[in-house]
This record gives C-alpha cells, structure tokens and sequence, in this order.
C-alpha cells in the first residue's frame, strides 16, 4: 500500500504509555497495520498531520504542563474540538481516542479524587491547580477513583447494551489509578461498565464514545501480549 493511501494516526507522545500503544497497535492483524502510519506526537506541526489521535495513559497533570509550556495545548483543543492547525488552516474535529489519563484530559469535567479519606467526611470535589484539560467529550470524570497505585485491580468489564456485548464483555481490564465517568452528557454513549472487585458493588461508567471521540478509563495497553480475543 502506497504511504499516501494510509492513515497518520498519531500517539501523544509527551509522557506515559506512547510507546506500549505503538506496540499493540503494531499487534493488529498485517491487513490493518498495513494500513497505518504510526507518528509518536510532540509537536505541533506533526498534529497536523494526523488523521487521528490516541492520548495514552500514564499522568494527566503532567501532560497538561508539558503541553502548557508552549501553544501546543491550544493546538491540542484546536484538534479535538476543530479550529486552526499550526499551519493556520481551520480543520474540523478530528478522531481521539484517549485511555485512562487521555479520557482525563478529554473530559469536558474532571476532578481530583472525591474517595479522599475515611469515607465518614464528606470531602469537596478538588479540582487540578494545572488548569483546564482538553476537553470536548461531554463527561465528567473523577481522578484516582478507584485509589491509589497499590490498589490497581484487573476485572471482567461489562458490556452496558447489547449491541457492545462482542467488543467489551467479559474484557479483562486492568485499572491503574483509574479515572471513572461520574456523568456523561446528550451525544455520549456508554459502552462499558465495571463493578469494583472491593467495593459496595456499584457499576461505574468505563468506556464512552461520541461522535468522534472514544474513551476508556482501564490501561488497555497494560496487559502482557496473550491470545487474540
Ligand atoms: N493509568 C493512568 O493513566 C492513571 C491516570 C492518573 N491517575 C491521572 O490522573 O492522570
């Protein structure tokens, strides 16, 4: 296949999981991997030319200040949202699909752990000293939701409608410090639900899609290779 006829799907590669997506992405059958050109995204000049973008796991608030020290955060909401590309030219909103701390910053509305402490004082919501995430997928998340990194946990997900039963039932999803969608918005489809392995039983939201943007709360680059599923 010609490098033109394929697809420049990008990887936020400012801090976390870049690379571990690159690989399973490199995974997919020879036809599909046939078909894209992976590009690791620093710049802003390489966002513009990507026909889609993946923002992988690993630290939100990191993210933001390293994509905070220049325009390129700008960029960045220009992309997802649509406006002008570094080049200048208006382009509409493009593809995205972010994991874990990509769905953080695609949240129209995040804040910072509300399970803070003992459980017997109501804790106010808190949100990032680091300014606003990206934005432009009509949730509102909560970070570190299921706890901290010593209380990481794998569970089965499962589907939220019948028509997501092939893609998402029964997945062994891996929660690292993981975010949960607390509400979702007109336009946002739930795709996946997981109940917590330790806690009171109830389903929090895990994977979401709209029109052009797809998000999933688990690190679903964090599982060894194993078999095709
Ligand atoms: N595995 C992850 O991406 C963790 C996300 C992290 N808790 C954050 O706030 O960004």
């Amino acid at each position: 296949m010609s490098p033109a006829a394929r697809t420049n799907l990008g990887i936020l590669a400012l801090q976390g999981a870049f690379e571990e997506h690159e690989a399973m992405f490199k995974r997919l059958p020879a036809h599909l991997v046939d078909r894209l050109n992976i590009i690791q995204v620093r710049k802003m000049e390489e966002l513009d030319t990507c026909d889609a973008l993946v923002i992988p796991g690993g630290e939100s608030t990191t993210m933001k200040i390293i994509a905070g020290t220049d325009e390129f955060m700008t960029h960045l909401r220009a992309y997802v949202r649509g406006g002008a590309g570094a080049d200048g030219v208006e382009r509409r909103p493009h593809p995205v699909w972010g994991t874990c701390a990509g769905c953080i910053l695609l949240s129209e509305d995040v804040v910072n752990s509300i399970n803070q402490g003992d459980g017997t004082q109501f804790q106010p919501a808190k949100r990032c000293k680091y300014g606003d995430p990206i934005g432009g997928l009509d949730v509102a998340t909560c970070r570190n939701f299921f706890g901290r990194q010593a209380e990481s946990f794998e569970a089965a997900i499962e589907a939220a409608a019948p028509s997501e039963q092939e893609a998402f039932d029964g997945f062994p999803a891996v929660f690292i410090r993981a975010p949960a969608i607390l509400r979702t918005g007109d336009g946002v489809r739930e795709l996946a639900r997981v109940v917590h392995p330790t806690a009171t039983g109830e389903k929090k939201g895990v994977t979401v899609a709209a029109e052009s943007e797809l998000s999933f709360t688990f690190d679903d680059d964090a599982r060894e290779p194993g078999p095709e599923r």
